[in-house]
């Protein structure tokens, strides 16, 4: 381990469903890397644990709200000072922030943490590029969270038409230089970047560009009470049951209102026997991918700054009630026309 011992940590920031967990298991794939991994998830079910991809042996969930909000970095600094431990040997560890996390304020967490054997590796901004102008970047100016970053991650190219690509990538990255003239900015499909460029930022120690963050710290702390990111609110559902097809594509093509971000794991009852699939939907994008087992119990997670959690919670649990015990041939042919739609 490099970096006089202490283990860098590399946050992963983004809006709700920019592709902070489709990043992280690319990195996770980094073959010989020892790499712990703090999940920051909302609703009281972490269903981004769950799909973090089998590699580690202990990924640090903390759910139920945004890292950057719990009282004193509480959950964080208890998951780095576990994984930073040395008989762990870790080269790295990873933290995916909620979708409202504020990456000045993940910055901060991490640059002051309690815990001892860590420090800062770099923050990683995953950015939407369908969806970006909708939600992170609506105002005038830039938003000032492009200077939290050591790396610009676009996701999500393949989505825009093809006359408009260009265009927009073009602008994005016009976007974030006026906030952050240096930093690199990548376009990765499914954040499958080179893991170089994350590592290689995580081998420095104490980076000069972890000085404008600093700053921007500073100023962060002068603006605390104007706090400057929505709080998302969450609904969330158990299912022990199988789920109805047709229930519950009803509900990813018409969620909860207030719902910009659906996400779970569903059983469902097939012609052979349970299948297991794993449901996403981002603003209006639907994506359904099939789990190679059906999970023992599922979860349904719903997430929006102006999600009514008790209304969503209604849609949720009918969902979870909806009869499911034998094949529903209509609701299977739609729940595979996305996975078509997806492939
Ligand atoms: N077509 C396409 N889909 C993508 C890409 N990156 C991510 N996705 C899909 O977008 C959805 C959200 O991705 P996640 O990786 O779960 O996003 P996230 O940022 O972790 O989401 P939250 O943690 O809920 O905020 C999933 O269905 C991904 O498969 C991409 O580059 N192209």
């Amino acid at each position: 381990m490099r970096g006089g011992g202490r283990v860098p940590v590399i946050a992963l920031t983004g809006f709700l469903g920019a592709g902070k967990t489709s990043l992280l298991n690319h990195l996770l794939q980094r073959p010989g890397a020892r790499l712990g991994v703090v999940v920051n998830d909302f609703g009281t079910l972490n269903v981004d644990a769950a799909l973090v991809a089998g590699q580690v042996d202990d990924a640090a969930a903390i759910s139920g709200g945004c890292v950057c909000c719990l009282p004193d970095a509480g959950g964080l600094d208890d998951a780095l000072r576990r994984l930073a431990q040395p008989r762990l040997r870790l080269d790295a560890i990873l933290v995916e922030a909620s979708g409202a996390a504020d990456p000045i304020a993940v910055a901060r967490l991490i640059g002051f943490s309690g815990a001892r054997n860590v420090r800062p590796g770099g923050l990683v901004e995953v950015v939407d590029a369908v969806e970006h102008f909708r939600t992170v970047d609506r105002w005038t100016e830039p938003p000032a969270r492009y200077a939290a970053a050591t790396l610009v991650v676009v996701t999500k190219a393949d989505l825009l038409p093809d006359d408009e690509r260009e265009t927009v990538l073009a602008r994005i990255r016009e976007r974030v230089r006026r906030r952050h003239p240096q930093v690199p900015i990548v376009t990765a499909r499914y954040g499958r970047i080179d893991p170089a460029l994350v590592f290689d930022t995580a081998a420095d120690e104490d980076p000069a560009d972890q000085l404008p963050i600093a700053r921007l710290i500073r100023e962060h702390h002068a603006n605390q009470h104007a706090h400057d990111h929505d709080h998302a609110r969450a609904a969330s559902v158990e299912l022990v049951r199988p789920v109805s097809p047709t229930a519950l594509i009803d509900l990813l093509e018409t969620p909860p209102a207030g719902a910009y971000r659906l996400k779970g794991r569903v059983r469902v009852v097939g012609s052979r026997g349970e299948q297991g699939f794993v449901v996403n939907v981002v603003g209006s994008l639907v994506h359904v991918a099939a789990l190679p087992e059906p999970p023992p119990v599922g979860e349904l997670v719903a997430i929006g700054p102006e999600l009514d959690p008790s209304l969503a919670r209604r849609r949720l649990d009918a969902v979870a009630a909806a009869p499911a015990d034998r094949p529903d041939t209509a609701g299977l042919a739609r729940l595979r026309r996305y996975r078509r739609l997806n492939a």
